[in-house]
């Protein structure tokens, strides 16, 4: 039947010739079966990116069904690892061996992890924006992985400023005074006591490294837990009472602009193996109505630039 069908990526002419950079798919929807170290095989919804360059100057285009293929193959019969998404690009390259010589695969999904809460030992799921970009260009293969960690960041300055009006209010209500402990511990917990709160945002750090092309397996749990052990104040998933005290002690021990969680991570991020890290820190602030921001890459030779 479709050999008596037109086929216009043969017969037909381009238009206009020359090369293009990438040409394929956007926003295919598929299920993938991630396998990744330290959590169980998960099924995950993804968008792919799917592309191969066109170096064949007067061919009409390429064939998207073949990448589609590959990815359903991937999708029903594989799992996700650094080897399978290999053998994908493998796969777009090899039906396209005429027209190209560089293939690119971009995944986007929400991963899902069981996370514990800070004392009270309850479990709770939360969810990481998680992109794995594989390209393989002339026989080179660079796969990057990229995630969002979520966090809550305290802003130093204002607690140092609540700090002092609690000092004021002290000084208001005790000077001159016999200090007694009772009356003294009972201030400090009221509202007159404790009479102003530093100001924390809900803040997201964008990572993204280079993984080693020949990596046996995706670690995306142990750099979530990196990073978020780093940052000490990660947004929660089960909280009882007890873990909302420890985050609010955490927030207090923890003060940070933006400068102090990028230059925190750059520091973890340069004592890794990955061959390249980028780091954009947003703090979305309750203070103002705009962010605060601040970028770090590892500074390697062609690598990541802000
Ligand atoms: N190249 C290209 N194909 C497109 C585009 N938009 C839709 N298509 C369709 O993608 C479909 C898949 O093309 P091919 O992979 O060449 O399909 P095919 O000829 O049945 O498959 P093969 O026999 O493997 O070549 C075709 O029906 C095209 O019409 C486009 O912008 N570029």
């Amino acid at each position: 039947m479709q050999n008596n069908m037109p086929d216009i990526a043969h017969s037909a002419s381009a238009l206009q010739t020359g090369t293009l950079d990438w040409v394929g798919m956007g926003n295919i929807e598929l299920p993938l079966v991630l396998e990744s170290k330290g959590l169980n095989q998960v099924t995950v919804t993804a968008k792919a990116d799917a592309f191969v360059n066109l170096q064949k100057e007067d061919a009409k285009g390429i064939h998207m069904s073949r990448l589609f293929l590959a990815l359903d193959t991937l999708s029903c019969e594989q799992v996700l690892t650094p080897k399978t998404l290999k053998q994908l690009l493998d796969n777009f390259l090899s039906t396209h061996s005429d027209l190209s010589t560089g293939a690119k695969v971009t995944l986007q999904f929400e991963l899902p992890i069981r996370r514990p809460s800070l004392l009270s030992k309850k479990m709770g799921w939360k969810s990481y924006p998680i992109t794995l970009d594989a390209t393989l260009i002339n026989g080179s293969y660079k796969l990057e992985l990229a995630l969002d960690v979520a966090y809550s960041s305290t802003c130093p300055c204002s607690a140092a400023l609540s700090r002092q009006l609690i000092q004021n209010a002290f000084q208001q209500a005790f000077d001159g005074k016999q200090l007694d402990f009772h009356s003294v511990h009972d201030w400090l917990g009221s509202t007159e006591g404790i009479v102003a709160t530093p100001h924390s945002q809900r803040s997201i750090a964008n990572i993204k490294v280079k993984l080693r092309d020949n990596c046996a397996e995706f670690e995306i749990l142990d750099l979530i837990e990196l990073v978020e052990n780093e940052l000490k104040t990660p947004v929660q998933a089960a909280v009882k009472r007890e873990d909302e005290q420890e985050f609010a002690r955490l927030n207090g021990q923890n003060l940070m602009f933006c400068e102090d969680a990028a230059r925190k991570l750059k520091a973890l991020l340069n004592q890794q193996t990955y061959l390249d890290f980028y780091v954009k820190i947003n703090h979305y602030e309750s203070l103002h109505a705009h962010d605060a921001v601040a970028y770090a890459v590892k500074g390697v030779e062609d690598g990541y630039r802000v």
